[in-house]
């Protein structure tokens, strides 16, 4: 078990900043997602984590202990890799059974003709058999040991390379893509095991991430970076309906969140595509942006705004309407939870959204508070009607 400390740390590769200043504390036996777009520097930080890199500056705090110079297996972390990072030519079980040995025998011990001649390396052989197999048995993976890497499935394998981490006990679990190799199906399926095994396991889960969907699904809290900075840290269900920056706001979330061009009147009120909105802002007049998410943009004659349906997206159980609005660069998507009462492509469909559904960012990004202005009556709950 371990709480991890990330203080002001800084890297940068050739004169290029790629973490700018990062501060985290990781609870003991938390299970926090990294997740940012590509290149944001997610895998960079887990590998400074881990010993694999050096910071530029800043530092670096294992359960109460700066671990700079510390070496990554004295800091007793695993970690599991996309790539499984697998040795080709062993069995499932010798691939479990690595670390143990590398830590249990003595280099005599591990020569093979001399070891397997010494009493002390057939008693160690024994207790790293129980652990294997325990291990084994934990993940499901028993039928498996005597196989070889090519032999498996790609969730086989990476059940392997989980079993290898938790096989050594280690204080806190690095992950690094681990599922980006596998097929959609799969994903989800491997989703739940390893939320599962933090449930087991109760150890701290470091997870990082391109995939924000992923994050929102297993993760207590996840940790959002964009451009070297964690721009939001929170509990999944916070960072989507709370988001504080837009870039924020439009990372988290499929479909994407509808981003409104908008301005804030001198008299307090949002104004976006040239209708004044039922929801007023202390921020100073300017341009701004006005978001609503799919499942709140509501479609009805009473909505103000209008547009043609360009394209839908019928998933059974809900739909995604794609509406082509004048001034918006993008459709507005709109979710409907009933597919069989989609309009047909080429309609004209008019939509509102309620008020308390408007999440403003300013010109630079930053999230804006909006309140509804409790002297305007509204004939049904919209912004725009
Ligand atoms: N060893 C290196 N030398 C030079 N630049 C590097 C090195 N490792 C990473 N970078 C650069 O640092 C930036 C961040 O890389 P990093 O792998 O941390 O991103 P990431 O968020 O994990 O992206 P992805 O999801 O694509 O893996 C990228 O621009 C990358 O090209």
């Amino acid at each position: 078990m371990a709480e991890i400390g990330i203080r002001a740390l800084h890297k940068a590769f050739d004169g290029a900043d790629v973490l700018k200043g990062v501060d985290l504390t990781i609870e003991d036996g938390e299970f926090i997602s990294l997740v940012g777009p590509s290149g944001c520097g997610k895998s960079t930080l887990l590998r400074i984590i881990a010993g694999l890199e050096p910071q530029s500056s800043g530092e670096i705090w294992i359960d109460g202990a700066n671990a700079d110079g510390v070496r990554p297996s004295a800091r007793n972390l695993a970690m599991v890799f996309q790539s499984y990072a697998l040795y080709p030519h062993l069995s499932v079980f010798d691939n479990i059974a690595v670390p143990l040995r590398m830590k249990r025998l003595s280099a005599l011990e591990r020569m093979p003709l001399i070891g397997r001649l010494m009493p002390s390396r057939r008693r160690a052989e024994r207790t790293i058999r129980e652990d294997v197999e325990r291990v084994a048995g934990q993940l499901e993976i028993s039928p498996l040991l005597k196989r070889k890497p090519g032999q498996l499935s790609g969730g086989q394998r990476q059940r392997v390379a989980v079993g290898r981490a938790i096989v050594r006990q280690p204080r806190a679990f690095l992950f690094d893509e681990p599922l980006s190799n596998l097929d959609a199906k799969l994903r989800v399926h491997m989703r739940a095991e390893i939320a599962q095994l933090h449930r087991q396991l109760k150890t701290t889960f470091i997870y990082v991430t391109h995939d924000q969907a992923e994050a929102m699904t297993m993760s207590g809290r996840i940790a959002v970076m964009i451009g070297g900075e964690l721009i939001q840290v929170g509990a999944p269900a916070a960072v989507y309906d709370d988001p504080q920056d837009i870039r924020v706001a439009e990372f988290i979330g499929t479909p994407k969140i509808n981003a409104f061009p908008a301005r804030v009147r001198s008299d307090g009120r949002l104004e976006a595509l040239g209708h004044v909105l039922h929801a007023t802002t202390p921020s100073p007049a300017g341009e701004c942006r006005v978001c609503v998410r799919p499942e709140r943009i509501e479609l009805g004659a009473s909505g103000l705004l209008s547009g043609t349906v360009v394209h839908l997206e019928n998933l059974g159980s809900e739909a995604f309407v794609h509406i082509g609005s004048a001034g918006m660069n993008a459709p507005v998507v709109a979710r409907v939870n009933d597919p069989s009462q989609l309009p047909a492509i080429g309609a004209a469909i008019s939509y509102g959204f309620a008020p308390e559904a408007i999440r403003a960012f300013d010109a630079s990004g930053k999230r804006i508070a909006t309140s509804v202005p409790s002297r305007i009556e509204r004939p049904r709950e919209m912004a725009i009607v």
